[in-house]
């Protein structure tokens, strides 16, 4: 048999190919940068080529990325991270004093006072005290221990390193862990990715979205016929559907492990609704659960009013955990030595904010309420403007920072995407692309009950904006509908 040549040089096979990589990955999808946000891309780079399109700009709606879509810093959180990063700047006098001091504060917890060089695994000692403190007064005295804080690189992943603790067995013993639909797909691919069974439990669109304890008996039930359900999942207030979890928990003592990933507990708009930490709810209900149920929650400097993800901070509170187990998640997260300093930086300022007599508080104060002021507008507006269009069924958004509305396809359109080989909400979301320069998510990636199609979109574009983009998208749903009739 001839050998094959690259250039003349005989070429031997690839050693790492797709049957025989790791099967688990190809098993992962994460739909929020998946083959809608590539073509968005490339229409991007089309633009700029000069190639004509209907629109001159692709608005990316499909990410929760507040400074992408052109959210300014909040000044104090900016000013403390520059004088950490470049201390020579501590002689200057534009520089607020509370700036200056909090900037102190961190650099001498630093190895080295800077924040150029490695800290605890776990994270910066001050700063998970700050962490405790501030969940305590959130959760109304109740008291938190620094040493079960861990700061993290962003939410994601103290998420994937408590999954990565949880999942064991084989067979029907293999871990499931019960996790919303709809879903943020971090966890689905988390799961395919350690080989853990996904368990899901649907949340009620009717009943804007709540959570039914009846589902979660009848999925953790059914659940045990084919694994071992241990941990549940909870997003509070909700990704992708906006909405504000008010849960009873009283079934969560069924559950070995309680995940409660609330990164968005400042971003409650709807009147009446606010932000409740489970962790405050299980000591509501007494000693039997808050001394017994194993639960860890996390939250991150990317959301909320500061929308900082790129500087990845995070943390996770770990309570009821076997002194064991913690030692294990100590030594597991040393592996990667620690998360990024100046996001630990910046978790200390969101976690401890200026105070009434600080000099910075009063501008701080103000540029906080106005995002958030902001996005209240926004999602009021948001389901306002969808809730016109026959076709397009909305929900209240009540929390976070999306909306996924339900959008009615004919069999005509359901047909002719199956002709193109998409599903069908994925054939919409790509001709929105392609037709006004729109980028959302299809609700299949997301998860949906069979036969209901949704989309996700952020709320988060400047108001002006974000009025010509719904206005766009609901003269392009009655466009397709009329299409496809
Ligand atoms: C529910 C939920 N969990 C976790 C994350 C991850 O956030 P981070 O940027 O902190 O990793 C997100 C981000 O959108 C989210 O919506």
């Amino acid at each position: 048999m001839s050998q094959q040549t690259v250039n003349g040089v005989p070429s031997r096979g690839k050693v790492l190919t797709l049957d025989n990589m790791n099967p688990n990955v190809k098993r992962v999808e994460y739909a929020v940068r998946g083959p809608i946000v590539q073509r968005a891309v490339q229409i991007e780079k089309e633009l700029k080529e000069g190639v004509k399109k209907p629109f001159s700009e692709v608005i990316k709606a499909n990410i929760g990325d507040a400074h992408a879509m052109g959210q300014k810093p909040i000044t104090f959180l900016r000013q403390v991270l520059a004088l950490c990063s470049y201390p020579e700047l501590l002689e200057d006098n534009k520089f607020p004093e509370d700036a200056k001091k909090r900037a102190k504060r961190i650099l001498q917890a630093c190895g080295g006072h800077s924040i150029g060089a490695y800290s605890a695994s776990q994270g910066i000692e001050c700063v998970r005290q700050d962490v405790a403190r501030y969940i305590e007064k959130r959760d109304g005295g109740i008291s938190s221990n620094p040493d079960n804080i861990y700061l993290s690189t962003g939410a994601s992943d103290a998420i994937v390193t408590m999954l990565k603790l949880l999942v064991c067995g084989e067979g029907r013993d293999r871990t499931g862990v019960m996790i919303s639909i709809p879903q943020y797909p971090l966890y689905s691919a988390a799961l395919a990715d350690l080989g853990a069974v996904q368990v899901s439990y649907y949340l009620d669109e009717d009943k804007c979205w709540s959570l039914d304890v009846a589902e979660l008996r009848r999925s953790l039930n059914a659940a045990r016929q084919h694994c071992n359900p241990r941990v549940l999942c909870i997003i509070n207030p909700g990704n992708p559907t906006g909405t504000s979890v008010v849960a009873s928990v009283c079934e969560m003592k069924q559950f070995c492990h309680f995940l409660s990933p609330c990164v968005y507990q400042d971003n409650v708009y709807a009147e009446g609704c606010k932000f409740h930490s489970f962790k405050k709810v299980l000591f509501e209900m007494g000693p039997e659960y808050s001394s017994t149920v194993e639960m860890a929650s996390f939250h991150s400097t990317s959301k909320c009013y500061m929308g900082e993800c790129g500087f990845r901070g995070g943390y996770m509170e770990i309570i009821n955990m076997d002194p064991e187990v913690k030692a294990q998640l100590t030594k597991l997260v040393s592996v990667r030595l620690c998360p990024p300093v100046p996001g630990q930086a910046l978790l200390d300022l969101v976690v401890n904010p200026p105070q009434p007599d600080e000099p910075s508080y009063t501008t701080f104060m103000k540029e906080r309420t106005v995002v958030l002021a902001d996005l209240a507008e926004k999602a009021r507006l948001t389901e306002q403007i969808f809730n016109k269009v026959p076709g397009i069924t909305c929900n209240p958004v009540q929390g976070a920072m999306y909306t996924f509305p339900r959008i009615t396809l004919s069999q005509k359109a359901i047909d002719k995407a199956k002709e193109e080989g998409q599903v069908p909400d994925m054939f919409y979301c790509m001709k929105l692309l392609e037709e006004e320069g729109i980028c959302l998510v299809p609700g299949s990636g997301f998860g949906q009950r069979e036969g209901t199609f949704h989309f996700r979109m952020t709320i988060l574009p400047p108001t002006e904006k974000l009025k010509v983009v719904l206005h766009k998208i609901s003269e392009f749903h009655l466009r397709f509908t009329q299409e496809f009739s």
